[in-house]
């Protein structure tokens, strides 16, 4: 698990994260929810070890991120920033084998199982048939899927994404969170996805942290979506829960104020 202590963020001059306490499971699917600006990127950064915080500590399993080194935290962490890498000249294939990299042995050839894990990978995120294609030829969408079967590839026990479904059509961002559920149940890997699509957020998660102006507004099991009045402050706009036609879950429906004059 994360374990987050007096962590302190401040870009110019301006406190952007100010987290005095926060535990996040790495067994669950954790959806971290905010307005923009609200610092779920900040977050997730100190997370995946991209930076360090300004004050405080970050532990992954009681030891400080700081003292991983970047083959080790590969090892533990993948991560997938809001925007994509570069992938200049390489094909779909040697994009998801980027994800093997932390795996590799002294003689830096790929392994049969390397091989076997980039084929799998890239059959669950829907991408076989571009395997060969330039990745910077694909759509937004492809690519983002392209990138997130390179995260699947790294087989690392927590899996940091931040915003993966931005470019995906429906279907597909349905079809990724389904997946990203499956694979926390059935290998018990952790997620940590940044979502702005709140009825992703009702089906998929099964912990919610949810940011407001750098500080944490909630924390905890879905079931604290389901309440209205928290919703429509975090989002500081009316926002209405309804069944969902197929299952038990509930549906957010957001309801600004002109629309009722309309
Ligand atoms: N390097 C930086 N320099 C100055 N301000 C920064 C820097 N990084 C982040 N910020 C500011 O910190 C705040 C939080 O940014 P962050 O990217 O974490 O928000 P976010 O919740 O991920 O937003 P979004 O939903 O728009 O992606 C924003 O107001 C942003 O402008």
């Amino acid at each position: 698990m994360y374990q987050l202590s007096d962590v302190l963020m401040t870009r110019d001059d301006r406190c952007i994260l100010d987290i005095p306490t926060l535990t996040i499971p790495t067994d669950k699917l954790t959806v971290v929810l905010g307005h923009n600006g609200s610092g779920k990127s900040t977050l997730v950064s100190l997370l995946a070890g991209q930076q360090a915080p300004d004050q405080g500590l970050v532990t992954l399993n009681g030891k400080p991120m700081a003292q991983f080194n970047a083959k080790a935290l590969a090892k533990e962490v993948a991560f997938l920033p809001q925007k994509l890498p570069a992938s200049a000249g390489l094909t779909v294939r040697e994009v998801v084998r980027l994800g093997r990299f932390p795996w590799r042995g002294l003689l830096g050839r790929w392994s049969k199982e390397d091989e076997q894990l980039v084929d799998a990978a890239m059959a669950q995120t829907k991408v076989t048939e571009f395997s060969h294609h330039l990745a910077d030829n694909l759509s937004g969408g492809e690519r983002q899927r392209a990138w997130v079967a390179m995260l699947l590839a790294q087989q690392s026990p927590v899996l940091i994404l931040d915003e993966p479904t931005s470019a995906l059509d429906i279907q597909h961002q349905y079809h990724l969170m389904a997946l990203l559920a499956h694979i926390t149940q059935d290998a018990a890997r952790g997620m940590i996805v940044i979502l702005h699509d709140l009825n992703l957020a009702l089906l998929y998660a099964d912990h919610i942290v949810a940011l407001a102006k750098g500080k944490i507004a909630f924390e905890g099991n879905k079931e604290l979506l389901l309440d209205e009045e928290r919703l429509s402050a975090l989002y500081n706009t009316s926002i209405k829960l309804i069944d969902h036609p197929v299952s038990a879950n509930k549906l957010a429906v957001v309801c600004p104020e002109e629309l009722a004059h309309a």
